[in-house]
């Protein structure tokens, strides 16, 4: 007979890290997920920061790392909650690989490995509403103007001005019912699928959007690294008390 799973049954938190990247756009030696900040990998600051919001962390690594974040995984707490699995060549085929390891009717959360500062309150939020509608995803309303820019070249169009309103910046983790998104990762990769959302909307259309906090940054570019070192040596209170701090300052 055919299990019928229901909305209530998706109540265990999978979370899937795909960690295979190379990272050519942060131009160091080491994969960007690999480089220390205060002592410890962007990537252990990660599933740190995520641990406490989930059951199950599947993290995708090469078998080029594999011994080392074994070895970094049985020092922390929490180890018993954390299994590996093999990367693919793209970031498509790891979350593809990771995802046969999770079981149906569950809740699975796709998340960068180099974003080690999602709010709790965010990711909670990101599980409760992917329960209750399927999926979730934390989004950015834009600051700045936006351009569309069409193909360059022969009888191009020029770039035009864009409703900046209607577009958000996408974040992760991205959370869904996992024998959905488990699914949509059965069809043949596409350009277009950039990240996990994109890959979902192929077959369903249910997706809460979660207001993010602008501290949720994907650490790509070496500049990053002194926002990301800045936030790892402040908690979020001195933030908050410095910010009233200038706000209220004449
Ligand atoms: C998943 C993502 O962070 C959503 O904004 C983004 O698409 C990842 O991009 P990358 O080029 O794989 O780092």
């Amino acid at each position: 007979m055919e299990q019928v799973i229901k909305e209530s049954d998706h109540t265990k938190r999978y979370l899937i890290i795909p960690s295979g990247g190379s990272g050519v756009r942060m131009g160091a030696e080491l994969p960007k997920q690999y480089i220390k900040l205060g002592g410890k990998t962007i990537l252990q600051h990660t599933v740190e920061a995520m641990l406490p919001h989930t059951d199950f962390i599947i993290l995708g690594v090469s078998y080029d790392y594999w011994v080392v974040i074994e070895d970094a995984i049985q020092r922390m707490r929490l180890a018993d909650r954390i299994q590996l699995s093999v990367a693919g060549k793209t970031r498509f085929d790891t979350v593809r690989k990771a995802l046969r390891t999770v079981p149906d009717g569950t809740l699975v959360g796709i998340h960068d490995a180099v974003r080690p500062f999602a709010s709790k309150a965010v990711v909670d939020k990101c599980y409760e509403e992917a329960q209750r509608v399927g999926a979730a995803v934390p989004v950015l309303q834009l600051s700045e103007s936006l351009r569309y820019h069409p193909d360059e070249g022969a009888g191009a169009q020029p770039s035009q001005a864009v409703d900046r309103s209607r577009y958000r910046l996408v974040r992760t983790p991205q959370v869904f019912w996992s024998e959905r998104i488990k699914e949509a990762y059965q069809q043949p990769y596409q350009e277009s699928f950039t990240d996990d959302c994109s890959v979902y909307d192929q077959l369903y259309s249910d997706l809460a959007l979660v207001p993010d906090t602008t501290e949720n940054i994907k650490i790509t570019t070496p500049d990053q690294l002194y926002w990301a070192e800045h936030l790892l040596t402040t908690s979020r209170q001195e933030r908050l008390r410095l910010t009233q701090r200038l706000l209220s300052s004449r």
